[in-house]
């Protein structure tokens, strides 16, 4: 089955980006992350030291043990690995992006809710409209990000 065996995870901030307030990241993963969670059973619970399920990071080019790397600004704006242990479920944003909550640059809420979609055991779809679509729209922030085709994805996983 290619989702995690519990509907209760945990994640960590590891490090934050500084081109956006501390809260403003907190609360741009936190959506991320509720995006998930309103369609499905999934618990997201937040610690602030030691190993989580989904371990967050913003990294640059090589970055310790990743399998992947970034490509400096624009490209490649995030990687995360599909549920598993250690490396599973983690989630980096290229710090080479400029993000932000809603002004120039890549939403950081809109990202994280794309890369969760990974994390949690998506790939990405065809459907032009759908949030795990491989290329970055950007929404209106007051639309709601996930298409039926996320949806029936989701659900096909954790029901
Ligand atoms: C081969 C992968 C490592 C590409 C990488 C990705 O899909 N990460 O999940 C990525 O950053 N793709 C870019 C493609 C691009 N530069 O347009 C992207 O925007 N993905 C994130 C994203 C964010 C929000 C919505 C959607 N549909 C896609
Ligand atoms: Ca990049
Ligand atoms: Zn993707």
């Amino acid at each position: 089955l290619p989702g995690w065996k519990k509907y209760n995870l945990t994640y960590r901030i590891v490090n934050y980006t500084p081109d956006m307030a501390r809260a403003d990241v907190d609360e741009a993963i936190q959506k991320g992350l509720e995006v998930w969670s309103k369609v499905t059973p999934l618990i997201f619970t937040k610690i602030s030291k030691g190993i989580a399920d989904i371990m967050i990071a913003f990294k640059t080019r090589v970055h310790g043990s990743c399998p992947r790397y970034f490509d400096g600004p624009l490209g490649v704006l995030g990687h995360a690995f599909p549920p598993g242990l250690g490396l599973g479920g983690d989630t980096h944003f290229d710090e080479d992006e400029n993000w932000t909550k809603d002004g120039v640059g890549f939403s950081l809420f809109l990202v994280a809710a794309h890369e969760f979609g990974h994390s949690l055991g998506l790939s990405h779809s065809s459907d032009q409209t759908a949030l795990m679509f491989p290329n970055y729209v950007s929404l209106d922030p007051s639309k709601y990000p996930l298409s039926q085709d996320d949806i029936n994805g989701i659900q096909s996983i954790y029901a």
